[in-house]
């Protein structure tokens, strides 16, 4: 049989000894998609899903030596960023990716985990938004976080977040700063008919997810469920690693966005059904699309 030329993706992110986030997150989404997964460390954690306790950043230097070896070696179609745990790692990054050609970046915020767990320090946002943004294709972030990078980008953030709006603005800022396409999650803010954000939901309140292409906006309108405004562990995660392989599948970024988020949706809806156990959004992946293939994949190796 042929051997089937598989497209490859490297995330830049934190460990989770758990298995639900971070790296293992990444690579059990790339798997499923068909995807060859690399992984470059950037800091150790012990976690699981009812918080972190402890982080471990790696350093710089081993950083940019793990990168080295990955892309001078194995043809990369898509770099996913996560977990940043200092400015001096982000510099570093966004030398090496750059000294490496790579065009397809697509980035997740890492600032605070789901558990409430700050994962970052405040100088690493800094330093994402002067050194990374400007090369990044698509960020893919929640309104919190989006407004924590907004705040760091101007100094303060002028407007108070009231309306869908407020929340497009806040986009286009975040878009004046490099990335050519955003994906705002909006699970945890509900609205009302008028498109006010409401802190006392009802039945009729709705969320919307955003993805804005540097001239349009996409809105994707859904009930508000309280069972989806309490993020899932490693759910982000998931999300923007499922963007990376399907733009690695050559994917436009438009439809590689819509498509991972029609699977996130999917692994949602399956983590509902399983109630009594564990939710593991990458892990849910695997039953959405089985990448059981008993033709050997290769990567394109460099010359
Ligand atoms: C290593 C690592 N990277 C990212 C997250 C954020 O994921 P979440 O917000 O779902 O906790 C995490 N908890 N750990």
């Amino acid at each position: 049989m042929k051997p089937l030329q598989s497209p490859a993706c490297l995330s830049i992110a934190g460990s989770d000894c758990s298995g639900s986030a971070g790296i293992q997150a990444d690579l059990k989404v790339m798997q499923a998609h068909g995807v060859y997964g690399m992984s470059v460390l950037t800091a150790l954690t012990s976690q699981n899903s009812k918080g972190i306790d402890g982080i471990y950043a790696v350093h710089p230097i081993l950083i940019q030596r793990q990168l080295d070896a990955c892309l001078s070696d194995i043809e990369c179609d898509t770099v996913k960023i996560g977990m940043l745990p200092d400015s001096k790692s982000v510099v570093r990054i966004a030398e090496t990716l750059q000294r490496h050609h790579i065009k397809n970046i697509v980035m997740d915020s890492v600032i605070i985990s789901s558990s409430g767990h700050v994962m970052c320090e405040g100088t690493a946002i800094s330093a994402t938004i002067k050194f990374l943004f400007p090369h990044v294709l698509v960020y893919s972030s929640n309104v919190m976080e989006a407004y924590v990078l907004v705040q760091r980008t101007l100094g303060h953030c002028p407007f108070t977040l009231r309306s869908l709006e407020d929340i497009k603005n806040l986009i286009m800022i975040i878009h004046k700063a490099g990335p050519s396409y955003i994906v705002l999650s909006g699970h945890h803010v509900a609205y009302n008919d008028n498109f006010e954000i409401t802190s006392l939901p009802t039945t009729n309140s709705f969320t919307v997810d955003l993805i804005f292409d540097g001239e349009n906006f996409y809105a994707f309108q859904k009930p508000y469920d309280l069972r989806h405004s309490v993020a899932v562990h490693g759910t982000s995660c998931s999300m923007t690693a499922a963007i990376a392989s399907n733009i690695a599948l050559g994917k436009h970024p438009l439809e590689a966005i819509q498509k991972a988020m029609q699977s996130i949706e999917c692994a949602l809806l399956n983590i509902q059904e399983e109630s009594s156990s564990i939710s593991r959004t990458a892990q849910l992946f695997s039953k959405l699309k089985p990448s059981s293939s008993n033709q050997t994949i290769t990567t394109r190796l460099k010359s």
